[in-house]
This record gives structure tokens, sequence and C-alpha cells, in this order.
């Protein structure tokens, strides 16, 4: 089971996620409450072991927003989270340096989108309004299959993440909000729990 941890801002998030086993971090470089700069990104970036995946998380913005924010945080992964459309995926293809993962994140309303319509490595399902920490129904949703690299997120936390787990059977699992004290304030204990209730229920 891949875990990613989202949202992360301080040193302290970092460590706390690394020292847990989380296999990915997010840093938010989109508009939100969790948006650090690219400098501070790059700070970060800079203190996680080469095993986990570094990840710039970005929504709606210019492809050279992108481009730069890359190249300056050194980020092993890029997770679109609006409406980019094949050309944009392609387009960050292009720059993006060998090796590195393009994960889309993709709100489920009806049914949840397939995986490969964008040439991502890494399909991420995620509630309509990303990092809100709200749950979405997965009944009756026709979900990608085991052989699928795709993430389950929206409202998870350590108390839910074992039951939606069973119920999707996900390649991995995304969480920001429910590993928070307060919104946009990452608690170490919460990220802990997080990482042993998604462990156990995967082992
Ligand atoms: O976390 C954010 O603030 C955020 C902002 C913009 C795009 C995506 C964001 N986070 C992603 O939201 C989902 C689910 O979060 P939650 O657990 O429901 O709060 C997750 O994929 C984050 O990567």
């Amino acid at each position: 089971m891949f875990v990613k941890v989202c949202g992360l801002r301080t040193e302290r998030d970092v460590d706390a996620a690394v020292a847990a086993g989380a296999d990915a971090v997010g840093l938010v470089l989109a508009e939100s409450v969790r948006r650090i700069d690219a400098a501070t990104a790059r700070r970060l970036a800079a203190r996680v072991p080469e095993p986990v995946l570094t990840v710039g998380v970005f929504r709606d913005q210019p492809l050279e927003d992108v481009r730069a924010a890359v190249e300056e945080t050194g980020v092993r992964a890029v997770q679109l989270h609006g409406h980019e459309d094949l050309a944009y995926f392609e387009a960050v293809r292009g720059f993006l340096p060998p090796g590195r993962t393009l994960i889309r994140a993709a709100s489920v309303r009806e049914q949840a989108p397939a995986y490969g319509e964008r040439g991502e490595d890494v399909l991420l399902l995620d509630a309509p309004v990303p990092g809100a920490g709200e749950t979405w129904d997965l009944t009756g949703k026709r979900l990608p299959g085991p052989d699928v690299r795709w993430l389950l997120a929206g409202g998870l936390t350590p108390a839910n993440v074992g039951a939606a787990i069973r119920t999707a059977r996900p390649w991995g699992v995304d969480v920001s909000s429910g590993i928070e004290a307060s919104r946009g304030v990452k608690d170490p204990e919460l990220i802990r729990a997080f990482l042993k209730a998604a462990r156990e229920e995967a082992a």
C-alpha cells in the first residue's frame, strides 16, 4: 500500500512523515491554505531521503509556473489537481526530466475517470473539493482494478482509512486534512496514526 501525505509545510511535518514511513510527501504549490513557496518547497524536498517521492501539487496554473517550480524545487513528481487537459499533460510530460512521476487527480462525481486518459503514471481519485477533508460515496462507482496504480483520497483519517481500503482496494491512499490539528497545521501524532492504520489494513 502506497501512502502519500500531503500539504506538508514545515521541517517538523516532513520529518514526521518520513519517520512514520510515508512513501510520498506532497508539497502544495497551488492556491491553498497549505500553499508554500518554491524556496520553502526546495528546502523541504532536500530533507527527504531518495526512496520517498517528493510531489509538487499544482492546480490550473500557467505551464511556465509549473515548469519553473519543478526546476526550482527538484520535486520528483507532479500532481495536477485541476481541470488540466490532455495537451497540458503532454506539455508537462515534455519538460519533466526522465523518471519523474506524473499524477492526475480527478474529482469523482457520477463516475470515476479511466486510468491513462491523460498519459498519467498514477491516477488519484478525490472528492469534488480538493483538500477539504470531504469524503465521497464509493458506492456504485466503477473503480480501477488491482493492476492500476491509483490513489484514493478525500476525507481520509486514521479512523476511516482501514474501511476505505477494504472497500475500494486502491493501490495507495493520500491524505491531507485528516492528519491536521487545525486547518493547514499537521499533527505528527495523526501522521503516525494514519500510517499505522493504513499499513495494518494492507498487511
Ligand atoms: O491540500 C490542499 O490544500 C490541496 C490544494 C489544491 C489541490 C490539492 C490539494 N490537496 C489534495 O487534496 C486531496 C484530499 O485531501 P483531504 O485529505 O480530503 O484534505 C489530496 O489528494 C491532496 O493531495
